[in-house]
């Protein structure tokens, strides 16, 4: 093919051309951070249809997340639009009119986007039930209707909680609904169902979990609902029992594409398994005329084994999925070696990091940008210092840049706990910020509510919504009529819905619930008739309107009541970008986006603010500038990882998402003490990742200032002399640049000449006596956690602790 005719291929290198010219049959696309895998996926989608006159809806598209999803949506109607741009106009895009622009792009999204699947897997599986799921048999006789629900994590709990106290009669202490609704999640993950959890239930306990799950089951068929695990468990199920609706959507899709393949776990790799091959083992099955699977990949990226995720999944792709090309021995795979986001700087510092761990393949990922400056080290007294460290330098970056943007920097941590201190300085320097992953907005009580409205308009059946919204705002129904009505529905059987709309049960009440219900039945009533020629914005509106809520809240007239109008407006809006997007806007397509949706999910290119999140949330993204903090033994890698060398493989390739999300600049920060938990303050010792990073790659920087200096000094009496000069020498200028073999030899020291080992007793200044239970790492590297008696395990580096070994007699 001639690649310069096709600009879907312009922008590649020969072996991204490779993967998007690719046709028919498995390909495998392996390769490090940033070499440009996403780009060739998206390329591919474009590639097949103006090349290979695929059409769009034979498309499915996995991405990690619906903002992917979103961008991916997005950079093709760019795509696509450029492209008869320049051959109607034969112009390039630059000098198109706005207008113009525009008016390609709709076209684009007419006949194209709006056509493909491309989403994540719960939001393309939950669509494709809402096609299927009445032709879903239960072994347990339980319906569902395409209606259903979509119960969050606290919808589901909630459920998990009455079911565990009224139905179960159990001590919601002893049985915590967040653990057992987690049992649950774990079960259904491995598609076990009730029956088989039943046989394999330990102890009473277990028996009465599995009771739970087998009552948390039945209740959500009642509800009409499901939760995120059978937005894939039903659909497994579904595809394997039924035939016809299997081979309906195995031809449909004839193209499958999937992102962040290496965080796949087994229910998401049925399904495409059933989809691809129709329920044939894929290693036999060989017909591939016109139909492809593709997926792209790095077990370096590994990050979610604890969702169930597998990178065994993309270790296997090649045996499961053959063609005859590897039958002849000729390769599906292809491998990008080359980085395009990262200064070669930061990429060796990755690169040399990932190569600590045992488990991976070893690969090449060879830079192609310009060395750039070194990696920032700033070594701080505790976390309040490390947050202002972070801010001084983002001050001192703008200062030197003009052209700097807030929206080019985020901040990374491990645990979303960490942002608190974070936040509290920027905001003090008031730099404009946004955390993403913190409460979802559709978490917000007031948006939850008319949500809930919405959901038992189409869904009469979902007594969770009802229970919610039955008086609010209130109507004057007491509890004991909630309560009364709440055990005739489940006695007998029949939605709460069908009992608190009954003329008869509203006469039997008296006074004051009676009056509410009839009006709340009546609300409910009408609403429904707008149902069928309304779009969801409007019966939004609706719904706030007619209900009361929103006159209540402005008849409150105070701060969070504004506030919560505010946000009300904002569903409002959110349901508006729905309708703009979807050209079949319905409202249960808007209800299961709400649902589905995460707050990494915010699109945000209006503001110019930087990104605080977690280091699990910044997979797949790049910012010109990072800043990585928390680089601490116990907290980066997390302390349960710390006696489980593959939990800590793990938490190592986090490190390795991490540091790959920069372009240009790199900036890590770590604390020699912290506060954790709430607790007390805790000594900390840097992280073993940084001693895995070389060393020339890095400067160092120490910060200490204000109170946690003397703080600071006070402890450091208790240091060897050696590192008390040197911290002074340091403490001389508060962001000081030191040459490199300085930092390396502060951060090493002395070596004690003791020999450290499991089970040596110790005696602490201030903890008093303690074991050791773990070495970590050994000569400079080393640190070692001891159980201190009567307090928690704590990791200290011995040439830094005021410990001495005690001999055993
Ligand atoms: N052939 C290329 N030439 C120039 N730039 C490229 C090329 N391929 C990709 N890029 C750019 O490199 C960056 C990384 O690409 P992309 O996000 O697709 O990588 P990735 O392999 O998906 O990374 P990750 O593993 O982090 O998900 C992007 O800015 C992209 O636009
Ligand atoms: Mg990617």
């Amino acid at each position: 093919m001639n690649q310069q005719s096709n600009s879907f291929l312009d922008g590649l290198n020969n072996e991204q051309s490779n993967a998007v010219n690719h046709f028919e049959g498995p390909l495998l696309v392996v390769a490090g951070a940033g070499s440009g895998k996403t780009r060739a996926l998206t390329h591919r989608i474009a590639h097949l249809i103006t090349e290979y006159k695929v059409d769009p809806s034979e498309i499915l598209a996995v991405t990690f997340t619906n903002k992917a999803a979103r961008e991916m949506k997005e950079r093709l109607e760019l795509l696509l639009a450029k492209r008869i741009a320049k051959y109607q106009l034969d112009q390039p895009w630059s000098s198109v009119s706005l207008v113009e622009q525009n008016q390609f792009r709709t076209r684009i999204y007419r006949e194209v986007t709006k056509d493909l699947w491309i989403g994540t897997f719960h939001a393309l599986f939950s669509k494709l039930l809402r096609f299927d799921i009445e032709k879903f048999v239960d072994k347990e006789g339980l319906k569902w209707t395409k209606y259903f629900s979509i119960y969050d994590e606290t919808d589901a709990q909630s459920l998990i909680k009455e079911i565990i106290i009224q139905d179960m009669n159990l001590d919601p202490k002893r049985f915590e609904p967040k653990k057992v609704r987690w049992a649950i999640s774990n079960a259904k993950n491995q598609g076990i169902l009730p029956d088989q959890f039943t046989q394999s239930a330990e102890g009473q306990r277990g028996k009465l979990i599995a009771q739970v799950y087998s009552l948390y089951r039945k209740a959500l068929a009642a509800n009409n609902a499901l939760d995120f695990d059978d937005l894939l468990l039903l659909p497994v199920q579904l595809l394997k029992q039924n035939e016809q609706v299997r081979s309906y959507w195995h031809n449909r899709f004839k193209h499958l594409l999937v992102d962040e393949y290496q965080d796949t776990n087994w229910t998401q790799y049925e399904l495409i398994k059933l989809l691809v091959t129709n329920g044939i083992n894929p290693s036999f099955f060989s017909s591939w005329s016109k139909r492809s699977v593709f997926v792209v990949g790095d077990a370096d990226q590994s990050i979610y084994s604890f969702r169930a995720a597998d990178f065994r999944i993309l270790m296997g792709f090649q045996e499961d999925f053959k063609n005859k090309n590897s039958l002849q021995g000729l390769s599906n795979v292809v491998k990008l070696e080359e980085n395009y986001r990262s200064t070669s700087t930061i990429l060796d510092a990755a690169n040399s990091l990932i190569s600590n761990n045992k488990e991976r393949l070893d690969k090449v990922l060879k830079a192609t940008r310009g060395e750039g400056e070194l990696i920032k080290l700033t070594r701080c007294d505790d976390e309040i210092s490390e947050a202002e460290a972070v801010v001084h330098r983002l001050r001192l970056l703008e200062a030197h840049n003009k052209d700097l943007k807030w929206g080019d920097i985020a901040i990374l941590y491990r645990t979303n706990a960490q942002s608190r201190v974070i936040e509290e300085s920027l905001v003090r320097w008031n730099i404009p910020y946004i955390v993403v992953g913190g409460l979802r907005f559709y978490d917000r009580r007031e948006v939850k509510d008319i949500l809930a409205y919405l959901r038992l308009l189409i869904n009469p059946s979902d007594s969770v919504s009802l229970l919610r919204i039955l008086n609010v705002p209130k109507r004057g129904i007491g509890k004991t009529t909630v309560q009364r009505f709440s055990d005739a529905s489940s006695q007998l059987g029949i939605p709460l819905w069908e009992v608190v709309s009954d003329p008869e049960a509203i006469r039997s009440l008296g006074g004051r619930s009676a009056k509410g219900l009839l009006k709340f039945k009546e609300l409910i009533d009408d609403l429904r008739l707008s149902l069928n020629n309304t779009e969801p914005s409007q019966l939004i509106q609706l719904v706030m309107e007619k209900s009361g809520y929103i006159s209540e809240l402005i008849a409150t007239a105070t701060d969070e009541a504004e506030e919560r109008r505010r946000n009300l407006q904002e569903l409002v809006n959110a349901s508006l970008q729905y309708q703009e997007e979807n050209e079949a806007a319905d409202l249960e397509g808007f209800l299961a986006t709400a649902a589905l949706a995460s707050d990494a999910d915010k699109k945000d290119t209006a503001h110019d603010r930087i990104t605080l999140m977690t280091l699990h949330s910044s997979k797949g993204l790049e910012f010109p500038i990072v800043c990585l903090v928390g680089l601490e033994q116990g907290l980066f890698p997390s302390y349960r990882s710390l006696d489980d060398p593959a939990s800590l493989e793990e938490e190592r390739r986090l490190c390795y998402v991490g540091l790959t999300r920069a372009k240009e600049r790199l900036f890590l920060f770590h604390a020699t003490e912290r506060r954790i938990w709430g607790g007390m303050r805790e000594p900390a010792v840097s992280s073993i990742f940084l001693s895995e990073i070389p060393s020339e790659l890095i400067e160092g920087d120490i910060q200490l200032a204000g109170g946690a200096a003397l703080r600071r000094e006070r402890r450091m009496d208790r240091l060897t002399r050696v590192d008390r000069r040197e911290d002074q020498l340091n403490s001389s200028g508060i962001s000081k640049n030191l040459p490199t073999n300085a930092v390396r030899r502060k951060y090493s020291g002395p070596a004690p000449g003791v020999s450290w080992e499991v089970g040596n007793k110790v005696l602490h200044s201030a903890f008093g006596e303690g074991e050791v239970t773990h070495i970590f790492g050994s000569g400079e590297k080393i640190s070692i956690a001891i159980k201190f008696v009567g307090m928690g395990p704590k990791i200290l580096d011995p040439r830094l602790a005021p410990i001495q070994p005690i001999k055993d007699n």
